[in-house]
């Protein structure tokens, strides 16, 4: 059977004319003319409050984006991803980051076998080797207790775990954590300058244990350990995540050293295996156990509650309404909460490496749009940044707003500031200011006549930028685990509905390649079989 092109769906035609019908309207009069609009377009789940309403959509385009998702089969693609079933067809494989953070007694089944107990095996022995690190009890060769910890991965081996442990620093121990991802010489320099090797552990963290940027940066790091320390003290101080053993065992750590993980779950997807190492230890393994019960609770919520309240599922229909209808460019996500600095970014990984892909699942072009671009930084600093472009630019930015309730210090005054911020925000963005409203307040401030003709125009906000407000109670643990499971499946939602494969990243490849090319003519010092630009480049580089 062949997969189905989202826009030879009767649903894709009714929308693009019921898009017609819809797109100058002004959220304004939306709300004006229903009371109930607000209510409506709110779901709330546990801690969770999501208001849509302040979105450019009425009832009739949730409905026909509810008839999409059913003509794209997404009940179906649901059932196929929690089972287990191989839908990154590319790479042959089935996509479970769920199995992560399934209950103990949970059955799922890779190739035939049940992979939880195997699962709950490596959670066990992260357990007991977070107790031991952060009690003291398992100590460095000099035999003093670990105070550092740094995390040597790249991508999603190390985006999850700095966004993570950034965003639960609250709860963190005494372990000071660091994080070295660049292959920037400098980036590792300026990160063990100032380590004690007597008291430091290193994580190597590599799914296939074979990127240039993590194997020279734990090389490096290796021999900075080896100057002051016997080679036979390595097995104290280093230990590794990933698929491929051997070749962990071939850079030197033992194989007890190892945490393994599975080919079944995505990089960007893998922080709640013993990728989330460096998680558990800096906030404990009970704090890390809570993190994937959240997102355990969101996986249940995705299964189990009907589309028309089900968040990711209207959060993936939202970002289709704009990126296919109204061809918004990008989104922003605007986290008000300074530990949340690092979401934006691990989110750009975690959407655009899943759904930034041009070929559809029968191998074909696509004829319409995918993947957004995703970018955002906390509020209000991003206010004080760039809102003034998504307020008065000519780009439609729609616009996730997460804030929480209660602040974690407490500090009632401080949370309140914030807070009228972000409610102020979407408020300016649906609303913005009419002319009537420019010019009474200019009379109000005893403008002349002639200076109020003068700069009316540059006074007036549109509004109708659209904002989803994500209200949750508090950052915790097991709140933090449900958003970022939340976005997961966002992307998967997106994924089917563009037809598309959002587990494979075949287009980071290229460049790759082409790196491991140039470093071998820096070595030969030959740059003949460049295009002009790359040779001249090479040359001057060279000189
Ligand atoms: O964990 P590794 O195998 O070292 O991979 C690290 C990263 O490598 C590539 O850039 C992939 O596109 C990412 O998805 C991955 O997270």
């Amino acid at each position: 059977m062949k997969n189905i092109n989202p826009t030879t769906t009767r649903a894709w035609k009714e929308l693009d004319q019921h898009f017609k019908e819809i797109k100058d309207e002004h959220m304004r009069d939306m709300f004006s003319n229903d009371k109930e609009r607000a209510a409506k377009f709110t779901m709330q789940w546990e801690d969770f409050y999501v208001d849509i309403s302040k979105n450019r959509i009425n009832e009739t385009t949730r409905e026909l984006l509810l008839k999409l998702a059913e003509e794209c089969k997404l009940e179906e693609a649901i059932e196929s991803y929690f089972s287990g079933e191989a839908i990154n067809q590319t790479e042959n494989r089935p996509v479970l980051h769920t199995a992560l953070r399934a209950a103990k007694d949970a059955e799922i089944k890779v190739r035939g076998e049940n992979v939880v107990p195997e699962v709950e095996e490596v959670k066990e022995k992260i357990r007991a080797f977070c107790e031991e690190i952060i009690s003291g009890e398992r100590k460095g060769y000099t035999g003093k207790a670990f105070t550092d910890v740094v995390n040597i991965g790249i991508g999603g081996s190390d985006l999850g775990p700095v966004m993570v442990t950034e965003s639960l620093e609250f709860y963190k121990n005494h372990l000071k954590m660091h994080f070295i991802s660049n292959v920037d010489g400098d980036h590792v320099h300026e990160t063990i300058k100032d380590l004690n090797p007597e008291t430091t552990l290193f994580l190597v963290v590599s799914k296939t244990f074979t990127t240039m940027e993590t194997l020279s940066n734990a090389t490096t790091v290796r021999e900075w350990f080896l100057k002051s320390v016997p080679e036979k003290e390595v097995s104290k101080h280093f230990v590794a995540v990933s698929t491929n053993l051997e070749k962990v065992e071939g850079f030197g750590i033992d194989r007890e050293n190892i945490f393994p993980m599975w080919d079944w779950v995505g990089g960007r997807f893998s922080l709640w295996s013993a990728v989330g190492l460096s998680i558990s230890l800096a906030i404990g393994y009970d704090n890390f156990a809570s993190l994937l019960e959240g997102a355990r609770k969101m996986d249940e919520h995705f299964k189990a509650t009907p589309f028309k309240e089900n968040m990711p599922v209207q959060l993936a229909l939202l970002t289709i309404w704009y990126n296919n209808f109204f061809k918004a460019e990008s989104e922003a996500v605007i986290p008000y909460s300074q530990y949340l600095d690092k979401f934006p970014s691990y989110l750009q990984q975690a959407i655009m490496e899943s759904n930034g892909k041009s070929v559809d699942r029968n191998g074909e072009e696509v004829d319409y749009e995918t993947g957004t671009i995703i970018w955002g930084e906390p509020g209000t600093n991003s206010q004080h940044a760039f809102f003034q472009l998504i307020h008065q630019g000519t780009k439609l930015i729609p616009a996730d707003f997460i804030g929480f309730k209660r602040s974690l210090f407490g500090d009632k005054s401080h949370q309140d500031k914030l807070m009228a911020n972000y409610f102020a925000q979407t408020e300016a963005l649906l609303n913005g200011k009419s002319e009537a409203e420019v010019v009474d307040e200019l009379k109000a401030k005893s403008f002349s006549q002639e200076e109020i003709d003068r700069i009316k125009t540059f006074k007036v906000f549109k509004g109708n930028n659209p904002t989803t407000t994500i209200l949750i109670d508090k950052l915790t643990p097991e709140s933090m685990g449900k958003l970022i499971a939340m976005y997961e499946h966002q992307i998967f939602v997106q994924g089917v509905i563009w037809n598309i494969f959002s587990y494979d990243q075949w287009g980071v490849e290229l460049g790759k390649q082409l790196a491991n090319k140039i470093l071998a003519d820096f070595e030969s010092k030959s740059v003949e079989d460049h295009d002009s630009s790359t040779k001249n480049l090479l040359e001057f580089y060279l000189k």
